[in-house]
């Protein structure tokens, strides 16, 4: 094998979510089985020791695709010609924590790895925020770094797409795999929209197999908002494996296309389309291609699906006025 391997940059990388995902990259599910990589971990300087531990994993694998993983503490030696950057480490709300206080201690983790993304990243990076609140934090990253066209920035809504799609398949006895085109509209939170109006199980219109209005809006949509919740309830922590999963597919499907027939769901910066305000970072129904992504343009919104892609948009501009007044943004 003699291509050139592939920088990815994963920070928080000695947290659950990171310990779900690094073997999974290096065995080349991220990827590709032919491409090798190499590994940047970044962390906080307390958990570089425990980041060292999980490079010692690795190194026990014996992937044949990882081609070397260094680990530090400094954003800029991080994400030094990264190809891929997956921003998982985010700070947690703690007890007694407004949301402004949320937004301000993650504007102090996304805004300078947004800087450090620009000063030093490869021409060709993308970028993944799985930290949350994820779509604001990729706002902030993404402001941050004006040399890097808008497009790189993604948030991820994949984890909910994927949940969307086991509770339509199990609630209409389909395989997971006969469903196609679901979208998830707005932000990665209980205000996000799950629409099942354009999605199709088995060649059939979803919404009108599953024949039930009562279902989707006081089962379906609140099950896959809340799951996130519902997963810390259960676990005692937030989804791990899911959302390392979840990041595997979204950058996966960004590099190698969505299938015939088919679109997936990501956080991208709003063109406008769909009336969610251009600058945003919301999600959307896409298609992807030689590592590009195209919003699913004409679909027709009714009025159910309307005032709850409205509901989720309204939050995020909240979010992106409370950070712009903090000045992060
Ligand atoms: N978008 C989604 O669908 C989704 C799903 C699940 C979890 N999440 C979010 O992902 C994030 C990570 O979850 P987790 O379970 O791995 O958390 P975790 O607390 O187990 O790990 C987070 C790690 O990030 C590190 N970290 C903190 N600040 C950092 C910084 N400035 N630079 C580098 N590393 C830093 C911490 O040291 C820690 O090791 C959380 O914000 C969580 O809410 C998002
Ligand atoms: O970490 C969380 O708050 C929940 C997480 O975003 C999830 O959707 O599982």
């Amino acid at each position: 094998m003699t291509r050139t391997p592939v920088n990815v940059t994963v920070t928080g990388a000695a947290g659950q979510i990171g310990y779900a995902l690094l073997f999974r990259i290096a065995s080349g599910q991220l990827l590709g089985a032919d491409v090798p990589v190499k590994l940047r971990l970044l962390e906080i300087p307390q958990a570089v020791k425990a980041a060292e531990g999980t490079a010692m994993e690795l190194d026990d694998c014996a992937f044949p695709l990882l081609r070397g993983i260094d680990i530090t503490d400094d954003p800029n030696v991080a994400f030094s010609g990264a190809n891929v950057a997956l921003l998982v480490g985010a700070r947690p709300r703690t007890k007694g924590m407004e949301r402004g206080d949320l937004l301000e201690a993650n504007g102090g983790i996304f805004k300078p790895q947004g800087k450090a993304i620009n000063d030093n990243a490869a021409d060709d990076i993308k970028v993944l925020v799985v930290g949350n609140p994820a779509n604001t934090n990729a706002l902030i990253a993404r402001a941050a770094a004006p040399d890097v066209p808008a497009d790189r920035f993604t948030a991820m809504t994949r984890l909910d797409h994927n949940r969307a799609a086991t509770q339509l398949a199990q609630k209409l006895g389909a395989g997971v795999e006969e469903v196609k085109k679901l979208t998830i509209w707005g932000n990665h939170s209980a205000t996000q929209y799950p629409d099942i109006f354009h999605a199709e199980v088995a060649g059939r219109n979803a919404a009108e197999a599953v024949n039930d209005e009562k279902w989707l809006a006081e089962e379906f949509i609140p099950t896959v908002a809340k799951r996130g919740a519902a997963i810390i309830e259960a676990r005692g922590a937030s989804s791990a494996a899911s959302a390392a999963n979840a990041a595997i597919d979204h950058v996966h499907t960004w590099v190698n296309g969505t299938a015939d027939g088919d679109w997936t769901s990501m956080g991208i910066v709003s063109d406008g389309s769909y009336g969610v305000p251009e600058g945003l970072i919301s999600s959307f129904p896409v298609t992807t291609k030689d590592g590009k992504y195209e919003i699913v343009q004409g679909l027709d919104i009714n009025e159910f699906s309307r005032t709850r892609i409205d509901a989720s948009v309204k939050e995020l501009t909240e979010e992106r006025d409370a950070v712009r007044s903090l000045g992060l943004i």
